[in-house]
């Protein structure tokens, strides 16, 4: 449903806020600023958040949020939406305004970066709708600010990650990207401080990504066992993942709670999909794809 104020208006644009999925994440070391050094494989969901906008004259900038995890989530300065327009406003020291809209379709502090995409896609918006033009270095160094996982988000497609997240480099897996994926999350929201926490600040070694079955055998998530410690139920989603037919890989997301598993066939997907809905109906399920670039 369009914007109220804008229902009639021709120039909405709309962006997608796509799911993004660590297919493994090392944590590395702890950095003295607080941060912690990763490397991470990112990989996009072809679902996310819709986020649309129109242009405004009087330089005012108002959200409006609905879709099935919108409540409760606030529209004020402090959303990542609102804050990647102010933030864009401020750069651009323009006095362009909108009027925004987004659809949450993700679970919110799931693991799965659904602010940062939205921060991201908002990004992407509205330099879409104001027509600037901007440095790419500069959209990086604005998108990092609003949170580590931003700037991946801006091309949101399969990405080799280091540094806090702002180190990027295109990479391509074979048989990964189309890939059947279904995302799972029981229902729990994780705060993604608080699960680094929970780190034991054991380095496991660096992350091979030269392959699909490398990411598979020596891949981890350094972040599932601290997560685990916080939200138990994460062990049953991998558990009721397990043994799957047509599975690949089932592994947690991000600080949490979400899991996601790789098929190899739509079919096995769904079938697995209807398994978990029936056992488990409050969890909630997303059958995807890997994006391609
Ligand atoms: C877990 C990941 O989602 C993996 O992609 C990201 O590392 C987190 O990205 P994000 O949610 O955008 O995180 P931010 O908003 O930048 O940081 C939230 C909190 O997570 C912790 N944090 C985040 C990123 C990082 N490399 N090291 C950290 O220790 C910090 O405590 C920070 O205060
Ligand atoms: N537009 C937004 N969508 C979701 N969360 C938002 C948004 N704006 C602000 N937040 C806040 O950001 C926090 C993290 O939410 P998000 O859904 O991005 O977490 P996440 O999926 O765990 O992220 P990551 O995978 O990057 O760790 C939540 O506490 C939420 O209140």
């Amino acid at each position: 449903m369009p914007h109220p104020d804008v229902e009639a208006q021709a120039d909405l644009l709309v962006e997608t806020a796509y799911a993004k999925v660590n297919v493994a994440l090392h944590v590395r070391a702890r950095r003295d600023d607080g941060y912690h050094a990763l490397e991470s494989l990112f990989v996009f969901a072809e679902h996310g958040d819709r986020i649309e906008g129109a242009a405004s004259d009087d330089g005012a900038i108002d959200l409006v949020i609905d879709g099935p995890f919108g409540a409760g989530l606030d529209a004020g300065p402090a959303n990542l939406v609102m804050r990647a327009a102010k933030g864009l406003q401020a750069y651009l020291g323009c006095q362009h305004g909108a009027r925004l809209r987004l659809t949450k379709m993700l679970p919110v502090a799931s693991g799965i970066g659904g602010g940062s995409a939205d921060a991201a896609a908002t990004l992407r918006l509205l330099v879409r709708l104001w027509d600037v033009r901007i440095d790419a270095e500069e959209l990086a160094a604005l998108a990092l600010d609003l949170g580590s996982d931003v700037p991946a988000c801006l091309a949101s497609v399969t990405q080799f990650v280091t540094g806090r997240g702002e180190r990027l480099a295109r990479h391509d897996v074979a048989g990964l990207e189309g890939s059947p994926m279904l995302l799972v999350n029981p229902g729990v929201g994780l705060s993604t401080a608080q699960v680094f926490a929970g780190w034991d600040r054991q380095d496991r070694g660096a992350l091979c990504a030269e392959s699909l079955e490398r990411l598979i055998e020596a891949g981890r998530n350094d972040l599932q066992a601290p997560a685990v410690a916080i939200a138990p139920m994460i062990a049953d989603v991998l558990a009721a993942l397990d043994g799957a037919d047509g599975l690949r890989l089932a592994r947690m997301s991000g600080s949490g709670a979400t899991c996601f598993a790789l098929f190899d066939s739509e079919a096995a997907m769904a079938r697995a999909a209807e398994t978990i809905r029936a056992a488990r109906p409050g969890w909630w399920t997303l059958e995807t794809r890997i994006r391609s670039a």
